[in-house]
């Protein structure tokens, strides 16, 4: 936990800024709190015992009235600005985990865990951030500042404090570790719970189909219990911890009320300074007890900046270029005996060397399993080879800037996503050209007035594929990858497809597919094998 605090300031800007602008409103906030307890016992005291009148005690009671509005100002100015400041600091560190995540080869995170982190757990940080840390400031500074002030006027009563505050942190310390295990537990069961509640839901017409929603039912059920228990336990230790800290706060002002009281009797001390020490024992105790109030939701901040944290540190998909980046420009492609192995497993591309030349079509052919997606990802920098070397115009690609590189790649992917709402609106972007036409070239013409829903409900596998494909033509790059564009397509459709992939001037087209029609005329086909262990790539043509 200690290294996550520290993680805060070093990694994330502008915490720094927040800790001393804390800082600062506690000490402001100490300062007013003793004069405002000075000038109380001093009103009372000339009030009550020495029978001054109103008029004579009006300047004193202005100066406490003034110094009671300006604590108020310095909390509500440390309250906003501390809350501002976090909104700041989470807005930039959730767009840093975001550019992380699309860094990170797809797939590696899943969606429901990436959603959590960045949004639960950003929620969770950010409470950290506006409460807990300034919290911590004031728990830091107020004490020691009473502290001093009272051992100027009496140390017996300094002593008692000193004795007596270690207790709350203690109690707080070991209550903190009974918690520490159970936020983090809560935190897991919650991703547990979204993760599989965002399955259930993507699969439903499935489950359905099969019959299964009946025990689905029961593992959603299974999987809420769980994170109640959880939350419950979290609570019952949080109201455990309050009632402890309470009892020793209370404890601490008792004993120095005790000793104030006996020393009043036998005349040992003044009425105004055993006042004021009486009316600042409990503004000791406070911030330690505010602290331990604030505990929970501080850690399950730092249970999320935790998981943050290895979000930022997962390994880019392809390292980031060595030197300044090349301004990538297209021309020959080349593979040189590149090898992939996922996550150090067997290879899946073995001894890959082929050429992509400028305004050709190469056809990638090959069986199920074959890596005719993965040849895709290297080009796409989504995978990075093992082995092997990938050129453009002679210039290693791995010192190229990934996204200045993909800028020039139109892809289809083997499982397309199109964006909900009007077709044309989800194949389109700002730098499309002729949509319409794209679509219209591969078939796709009449489906532009539909409606593509979530995960593209409402359309067909055939008709997402086609729309997708439209929208892969229509972006003005050199470059197109297009991953099985046949699939899920009739004779007549497919042809469409070919012809219009076959028909397409000006760009280099690389295809990976089962359907050897979309092979015809192609400049060069190239054949993936699979046996294991795997042959190079064959170049055919
Ligand atoms: N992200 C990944 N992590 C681990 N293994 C992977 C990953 N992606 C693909 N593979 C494995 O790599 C091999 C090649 O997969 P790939 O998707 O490239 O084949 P493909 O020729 O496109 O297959 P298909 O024609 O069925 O789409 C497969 O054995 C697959 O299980």
């Amino acid at each position: 936990m200690r290294g996550t605090d520290s993680w805060l300031p070093r990694h994330v800007p502008g915490v720094h800024r927040l800790l001393a602008a804390a800082g600062l409103a506690a000490a402001c906030a100490a300062a007013l709190t003793i004069v405002q307890v000075v000038l109380f016992a001093h009103v009372v005291v000339a009030g009550f015992l020495q029978h001054r009148g109103v008029r004579e005690l009006a300047p004193s009671l202005l100066c406490l009235a003034a110094v009671a509005v300006a604590r108020a100002a310095v909390g509500w100015a440390r309250d906003a600005g501390c809350r501002v400041m976090a909104n700041r600091i989470m807005r930039e560190l959730r767009g840093r985990v975001l550019r992380r995540l699309v860094r990170v080869r797809p797939g590696r995170v899943p969606a429901a865990e990436a959603v959590t982190a960045v949004v639960d757990g950003g929620e969770a940080l950010e409470i950290h951030l506006a409460r807990f840390l300034p919290q911590v400031m004031t728990a830091v500074l107020a004490p020691p500042a009473i502290l001093g002030w009272v051992a100027f006027h009496d140390v017996l009563s300094a002593l008692v404090m000193l004795v007596t505050l270690p207790l709350i942190p203690l109690f707080g310390a070991l209550i903190g570790r009974a918690t520490q295990a159970r936020t983090r537990a809560r935190l897991r069961a919650l991703t547990r719970m979204s993760g599989h509640f965002l399955d259930v839901v993507t699969g439903l017409p499935t489950l359905r189909a099969y019959r299964r929603g009946r025990a689905q039912a029961d593992a959603v059920a299974d999987n809420t219990e769980r994170y109640r228990r959880e939350t419950m336990g979290v609570l019952r230790v949080a109201f455990l911890s309050a009632f402890v800290l309470e009892l020793a706060a209370t404890l601490g002002t008792a004993l120095v009320a005790v000793g104030i009281g006996l020393r009043l009797v036998t005349g040992g001390l003044g009425l105004d300074a055993g006042l004021a020490i009486l009316v600042l024992a409990p503004e000791l105790y406070g911030p330690l007890r505010g602290l331990a109030a604030e505990y929970h939701a501080g850690a399950d901040g730092m249970a999320a900046a935790r998981r943050i944290d290895e979000l930022l540190a997962l390994p880019p998909a392809v390292p980031p270029p060595p030197g300044p980046p090349h301004p990538a420009g297209f021309g020959i492609v080349r593979l040189e005996d590149v090898t992939v192995r996922y996550d150090g497993g067997p290879p899946v591309l073995e001894g890959v060397s082929l050429e992509i030349r400028p305004g050709e079509r190469t056809v990638v052919l090959g069986e199920s399993g074959a890596g005719k997606s993965t040849l895709l990802a290297v080009l796409l920098r989504f995978v990075a080879p093992t082995s092997g070397l990938v050129t453009v115009d002679g210039t290693d690609l791995s010192a190229v800037d990934p996204d200045e590189w993909r800028r020039l790649v139109a892809w289809l992917p083997q499982r397309p996503r199109l964006r909900p709402g009007p077709a044309l609106q989800a194949i389109g972007s700002a730098d499309s050209r002729s949509p319409v036409a794209a679509a219209e070239s591969v078939g796709a013409g009449a489906l532009l007035h539909r409606t593509v829903g979530e995960n593209g409900a409402g359309l067909s596998a055939g008709e997402v594929r086609r729309l997708a494909l439209a929208r892969a033509l229509a972006r003005p790059a050199p470059l197109l990858l297009l991953d099985e564009p046949t699939a899920h397509l009739d004779a007549a459709a497919a042809r469409l497809v070919i012809d219009a992939v076959r028909t397409l001037p000006g760009r280099t087209v690389v295809v990976a597919t089962h359907d050897a029609r979309l092979a015809e005329g192609a400049d060069q086909v190239v054949e993936l094998t699979a046996p294991r262990p795997r042959r190079a790539a064959d170049v055919l043509t």
